[in-house]
């Protein structure tokens, strides 16, 4: 079937209709291409189709310096130029905003604010995680693919820190080699890599039990020096499982970044953002909406380790933070000694149960995808914070959370910047910036 590709989509395909006026999710096509594509799945409301030959290419169609683009799961839009990526990106958002927020095309306008982004178009991701699998019978370490089910051997990643281009190759082959001779029964391994601090980490996912740790440590030190490796022992059902101890095998057992004023230690299943300059990007936008004063409260709903703690903690007199998870939390207290500060109360749970007492002059969120509980906005409009910066990884909830704040009433929101945080992929980021009406 010919298509041409009219956008693309929030997620990795390209959107087409066909003749009948049935949607298209075509995989390999960019906007602007004409193609010939074969039909996946056909479903009642839209089909999913697979490009067999680019017939006219986009012009913002580019060569991607990795081969694997379309097959792994890393850089669905490998082949869209950048500035066309970030336009799709500031697209998605206001398609969001008026489909899900039901915001009107003036307001969605004045709104949206043009993306910011770094020039790091590739090689600004500070971690990767490998997935092992039997090929051929023999033990190996990859990516996942566009199907998670498949894992796409590499020897190198460009998304990947540039200052470490052995790492990948060097730790699947050392664990590689282990693997066909051990039960290491490895769930995933993490890398993380600073170009800031040079500090490097290999993290090894595995059960409770039995672990050869003393041949794993010497064979991947003899591989790759590192600056720390550890294992992550976790327990519990696939769907819940739960870390129960970090153990050290070599060096200093957490990853070091410095980010803005700050240098941040991370344990290995803390979550952190994972483009460091971008993400100074964030910070430089809350700072900017929040205007904190040197004598004002702030509050930090899921802080993690601290990306937007410290920065308020250097610029407020007092800080509430609060995160559920126990090693993000531990990682918080760490590095408030750190950087020397000490007006700054860690909450250790749920945001919404320990939402804090303080009354705050201003207000950071930065849930997960699935964005805020609404107890979560009744609980920040019953607050007499002046200003709220909402953080968001996801275009869909944080449409719907605004059109709550707004149905709410007490806080409206008066800009909202996307980030582009994730370079040849659909991802966005945006920070809103939120006012008492
Ligand atoms: C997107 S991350 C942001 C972390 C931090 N602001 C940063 O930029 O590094 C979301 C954080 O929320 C935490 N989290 C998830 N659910 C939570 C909840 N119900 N209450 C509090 N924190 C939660 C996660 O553990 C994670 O650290």
């Amino acid at each position: 079937m010919k298509l041409t590709i009219e956008s693309m989509m929030y997620g990795p395909d390209g959107l087409a209709h066909a003749e009948d006026g049935k949607a298209v999710f075509v995989a390999g096509g960019v906007a602007g291409d004409v193609v010939e594509a074969q039909i996946v799945e056909d479903g009642s409301s839209f089909s999913r189709a697979t490009v067999s030959e680019v017939l006219e290419p986009s012009p913002n169609r580019v060569d991607s310096p990795c081969p694997f683009v379309g097959v792994c799961g890393g850089c669905p839009w490998g082949n869209l130029s950048r500035e066309a990526q970030l336009a799709a990106k500031e697209e998605n958002l206001r398609s969001s905003l008026k489909r899900i927020g039901k915001f009107d095309d003036d307001a969605v306008a004045q709104l949206v604010q043009p993306i910011r982004a770094t020039r790091d178009d590739w090689g600004y991701r500070n971690k990767i995680e490998l997935a092992p699998t039997i090929q051929n019978g023999r033990f190996r370490l990859g990516l996942h693919g566009r199907d998670p089910q498949q894992i796409i051997h590499v020897d190198a990643c460009p998304l990947f820190e540039k200052k470490f281009p052995r790492a990948i190759k060097a730790v699947s082959g050392a664990l590689g080699f282990l693997g066909n001779s051990h039960d290491l029964s490895l769930e995933r391994v993490g890398i993380r890599a600073s170009r800031r601090t040079r500090a490097l980490e290999v993290a090894l996912w595995t059960p409770t039990g039995g672990f050869p740790r003393g041949q794993v440590s010497r064979v991947l030190s003899d591989a790759l020096p590192s600056t720390s490796m550890v294992r992550v022992m976790s327990k519990g059902e696939k769907k819940a499982r739960r870390v129960s101890k970090v153990e050290v095998l070599s060096g200093e057992g957490s990853w070091t970044e410095d980010i803005a004023d700050s240098q941040m230690r991370l344990s290995a299943p803390s979550f952190f953002q994972v483009n460091t300059k971008a993400a100074e990007i964030l910070i430089d936008l809350v700072m900017d909406a929040l205007n904190p004063q040197p004598e004002e409260v702030a509050v930090d709903l899921y802080c993690g380790a601290g990306t937007f703690t410290l920065p308020l903690a250097r610029r407020c007199e007092y800080v509430a933070a609060v995160e559920a998870y126990g090693p993000a939390v531990r990682d918080l207290r760490r590095n408030l000694e750190i950087n020397h500060l000490d007006n700054v109360d860690v909450i250790g749970g749920d945001a919404v149960r320990e939402f804090p007492d303080e009354d705050a002059d201003v207000l950071v969120v930065d849930p997960p995808r699935a964005g805020l509980a609404p107890e979560a906005i009744d609980l920040i409009a019953s607050t007499s914070a002046r200003d709220v910066a909402y953080v968001s990884c996801d275009p869909a909830t944080l449409a719907r959370d605004l059109k709550r704040f707004c149905d709410e009433g007490t806080f409206v929101p008066v800009s909202i910047t996307p980030v582009d945080l994730f370079p040849q992929t659909f991802h966005c980021e945006a920070v809103t910036h939120l006012t008492r009406k």
